[in-house]
């Protein structure tokens, strides 16, 4: 039988030992080698540590080998102990291990070169080099096998396995260390054949397994030393350690893990395109915590390490390449050896991870997949931060300006509130609202209503303090928080600045802008002692600023806290009011000075408040308008109006011209003229006895605006009168420009006429000029015989005021229709062209 290809088999001409320890027979073993030709033409060396050395020569003698064998007397060499006789099944011990190697020893003098170590003799060498090793037992092979971990296989023929179960083993661990009498049982396995490639596990190359298991055992250790620091940073990373203190813990551990002197993460600084340390294991010198690079990025050990993200870069390196320079600065010892990986980031690396070694040494692949993995946690805490950066981002601070939000000014005006309280120190808290942005945001459009809220917020930032609190509250409102007040007056001084500042033209595309604010101020402890009054008091005071005329700061007073408050009720009831039925409409008469007839009524709003009584528009209105109520109202103002004048038409009465007055907000509202037609179509009423009062601000807001609306209210053949003319821009040249059938002379002047020169020559152009736009003159307000006839005088063409007749309800003023009112019936007139008011009777 030729000798079986078996990882088992010995080289010819060898000196072959095997070692039996004389506990068993091991006779059929040899039997079995002879037979598969494994003892062919060899020298046998038998060491004998228990059994008498004349027993072991009785098992030669009766070996009852097989025919063909080669295996002769003379091959045999019994060696008998050299120690003192070792008792059977004694244990496994150092008294053991010596024993073992001594006999070892003495085969090896005996000229025994090629000694085969069977596993008592591994396992001796084993546990002399590591005596706190212990030997692997049975069940333990299973958990390490569990573990992916090397195995030590021993007592393998105790019954623990079968050969698949081995087969397996080898098949899935590179290193099998094969143990305690493991050698007799492998013979038996076709194990050559199963895994071609694997025969250096075999008993020749045992000892040398057990030197590499050795080391393998110590890189082993290594790794697994590694892998735990891994699995540590990534639990701190995921554990929510500052980004800082996992950047510092591992540049600490890195150099022990891979017995590297020290350890650094460069940051990369994308604008000027250097490397800056981040941290280092070593305490830099002030002078050496600066930007590390001076050198291109791309000829530096790092720089390519980051450019190159995806591969770590070794100094020197593995090949024939010039070496790297290794980035500045670097601490007092040489860097022999380094090895450096991308810590990779979102859009591009965050920077390096850099180890550094003062001797020469190569760092293996392991080492720098743990380097890497290392670098990889790091970028995902890096990623976390940012995340968390983030969302702490859009949390608290405004997405437009940037500014902190409303939360974030809460926040801080705590803090300094505290502070005052400990320091007793005022804090001021100015509320600011931009004067016209809703215009300015109509006309430019919003991204430039945006823009302009930048420049507003930079303007802010630059006018206060770094310690100062510059917040957006949302819309065009801002708060600054003025957190460490001496006296009141230097708040006035911040807000002169401010509104300084703000008045500067803005740049929106092509268009300078020019905007104002209105500041409101309230100071702690005077004017609230917890941040929401404090808030709240500001915004009412702003609102006092807004009211005396805009562009100017006012403080926060007791007095006007009172206003505040009575205008928030009104606001809360009026909401109710249309709900409730709480509106009415007053008509008052309007007449024809020439005719002394009457040609017309103005509808005015009542409301019979709940417990204030009936309040005059002047206590409402304004409300309203903030409050956008005035659209609904508005509507059902104007629909009212022209239901009771069709009544009154359907009734038999002769039409009369209806004036409705208009505010600002609903005028301009883009469903207005919509609004408008649906009334008419509801209503029945005909456009031309409806006629819209607009005061001069409401028609000067938006010039181009304006001019397009009033145009298709008079395609509708709707009237159109100037209201209040006189009190607002009192400008005669835009009547060119609007198609106004009538201008009301406000009271104001109506009521001065005849003691004031100034006010009758005013009254006196005005009709000229109007009359010479071919526009009829209405003069309201008209209380006194002597201001009729002034007016009648000077031509005005129409009055209306509380010497003809008061604003009446519908029933008084269907009276006054059956009545057939004329201004006759108050004072003789004679109704003809020139002419003249009688005497009073
Ligand atoms: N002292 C005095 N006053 C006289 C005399 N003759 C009339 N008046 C008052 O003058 C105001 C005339 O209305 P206006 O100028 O359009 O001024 C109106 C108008 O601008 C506004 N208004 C009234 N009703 C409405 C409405 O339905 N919608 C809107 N948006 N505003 C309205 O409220 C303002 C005030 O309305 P009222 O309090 O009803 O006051 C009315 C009227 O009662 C007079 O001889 N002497």
């Amino acid at each position: 039988m030729s000798p079986p290809s078996s990882p088992l088999s010995f080289e010819r001409g060898q000196n072959v030992g095997f070692f039996f320890d004389g506990d068993a027979d091991h006779r059929a073993t040899l039997r079995a080698f002879a037979r598969d030709g494994i003892l062919h033409g060899e020298k046998i060396l038998y060491l004998t540590a228990r059994r008498p050395a004349a027993l072991i020569a009785e098992y030669f003698a009766d070996l009852g080998l097989p025919a063909g064998t080669t295996l002769l007397p003379e091959q045999i060499h019994i060696v008998p102990a050299t120690g003192p006789a070792l008792p059977l099944k004694a244990p496994l011990n150092e008294i053991w291990a010596e024993f073992f190697l001594r006999e070892v020893e003495c085969a090896r003098r005996q000229g025994f070169s090629g000694l085969r170590l069977t596993s008592e003799l591994l396992w001796a060498v084993e546990f002399l080099q590591n005596p706190g090793e212990r030997l692997v037992y049975k069940r333990q092979v299973q958990a390490l096998v569990h573990e992916q971990r090397s195995v030590m296989l021993c007592q393998y023929d105790m019954g623990c396995f079968d050969n698949s179960t081995l087969l397996d083993l080898l098949a899935t661990h590179q290193q099998v260390i094969i143990g305690r009498e493991f050698h007799r049982n492998l013979y038996f396995i076709p194990f050559d054949r199963a895994h071609p490639g694997r025969d250096q596990i075999t008993l020749r190359t045992c000892l040398r397994n057990l030197q590499d298991h050795s080391r393998a055992q110590h890189a082993f250790q290594h790794r697994v030393a590694q892998q735990a620091m891994v699995a540590e940073l990534g639990r701190d990373a995921l554990g929510g350690m500052a980004l800082e203190e996992l950047m510092r813990k591992a540049v600490t551990h890195i150099p022990e893990a891979l017995s590297a002197d020290w350890c650094r993460v460069l940051e990369f600084a994308p604008t000027d395109r250097q490397l800056k340390t981040y941290v280092c294991s070593l305490v830099l010198s002030a002078g050496e915590e600066g930007l590390a690079v001076a050198e291109p990025l791309s000829q530096t050990l790092e720089g390519v390490a980051l450019l190159e993200s995806n591969l770590p870069v070794l100094f020197p390196p593995p090949g024939d390449d010039r070496p790297l320079a290794c980035c500045r600065p670097l601490p007092a010892q040489a860097v022999a050896a380094a090895a450096c990986v991308a810590i990779p980031g979102r859009d591009r690396p965050f920077g390096v991870l850099g180890v550094y070694s003062a001797q020469q040494r190569c760092f293996e692949q392991e080492d720098l997949l743990f380097l890497q993995s290392v670098a990889n946690i790091l970028a995902a805490a890096l990623d976390r931060c940012r995340t968390d950066r983030e969302i702490q981002r859009l949390a608290f601070y405004d997405r437009l300006t940037g500014l902190p939000n409303r939360t974030l000014l809460h926040d801080r005006l705590e803090g300094a509130l505290s502070r005052a309280r400990r320091g007793r120190h005022e804090v001021a808290a100015m509320f600011l609202d931009l004067d016209r942005f809703k215009s300015i945001n109509d006309t430019f459009g919003h991204a430039s209503g945006d823009e302009l809220l930048k420049v507003v917020g930079q303007r802010l930032v630059a006018s206060v303090r770094q310690t100062d609190t510059v917040a957006r509250l949302g819309g065009d409102e801002f708060v600054v928080l003025l957190a460490e007040l001496d006296q009141e007056e230097g708040v006035a001084a911040v807000a002169q600045k401010i509104l300084h500042e703000l008045a500067r033209p803005v740049l929106l595309g092509d268009q300078e802008v020019v905007t104002t604010t209105s500041i409101g101020i309230a100071v702690f402890p005077a004017d609230g002692v917890d941040s929401g009054t404090l808030l709240r008091h500001a915004d009412i005071a702003m609102y006092l600023a807004k009211e005396q005329g805009k562009n100017t700061y006012r403080f926060f007073s007791q007095d006007l806290h009172a206003r505040v408050e009575e205008r928030i009720k009104v606001e809360t009831c009026l909401r109710r009011a249309l709900e409730r039925d709480e509106l009415f409409l007053l008509y008052q008469p309007q007449l024809d000075l020439r005719t002394g007839r009457m040609v017309g009524m103005e509808a005015l709003l009542r409301w019979n408040h709940p417990e204030l009584g009936v309040l005059t528009p002047d206590k409402f209105i304004g409300v309203a308008e903030e409050t956008g109520l005035i659209l609904p109202i508005g509507q059902w103002v104007v629909a009212t109006a022209c239901l009771q004048a069709k009544a009154w038409q359907q009734q038999g009465f002769a039409p009369l011209r209806l004036a409705v007055n208009i505010s600002g907000r609903q005028f301009n509202h883009p469903c207005f003229i919509d609004l408008l037609d649906q009334v008419l179509e509801d209503t029945g009423f005909n456009p031309g006895l409806l006629e819209l009062e607009l005061t001069e601000s409401t028609i000067m807001e938006n010039a181009d605006i304006t001019i397009m609306t009033l145009t298709d209210i008079k395609v509708r053949g709707i009237n159109l009168a100037i209201d209040d003319f006189g009190t607002g821009y009192s400008s005669l040249s835009y009547l060119k420009h609007f198609p106004f059938d009538r201008l009301k002379i406000a009271q104001s002047f109506v009521q001065d006429v005849t003691s004031d020169a100034d006010n009758a020559a005013i009254v006196d152009a005005v009709i000229a000029v109007a009359h010479s736009l071919n526009i009829r003159v209405i003069a309201e307000g008209v209380e006194t015989r002597q201001q009729l006839e002034f007016l009648f005088q000077r031509q005005c063409d129409e009055l209306q005021g509380f010497y003809f007749g008061r604003p009446i309800s519908v029933d008084q003023f269907t009276e006054l229709l059956r009545a057939g009112f004329s201004l006759k019936d108050i004072c003789p007139f004679e109704a003809t062209s020139g002419a003249r008011l009688s005497s009073p009777a």
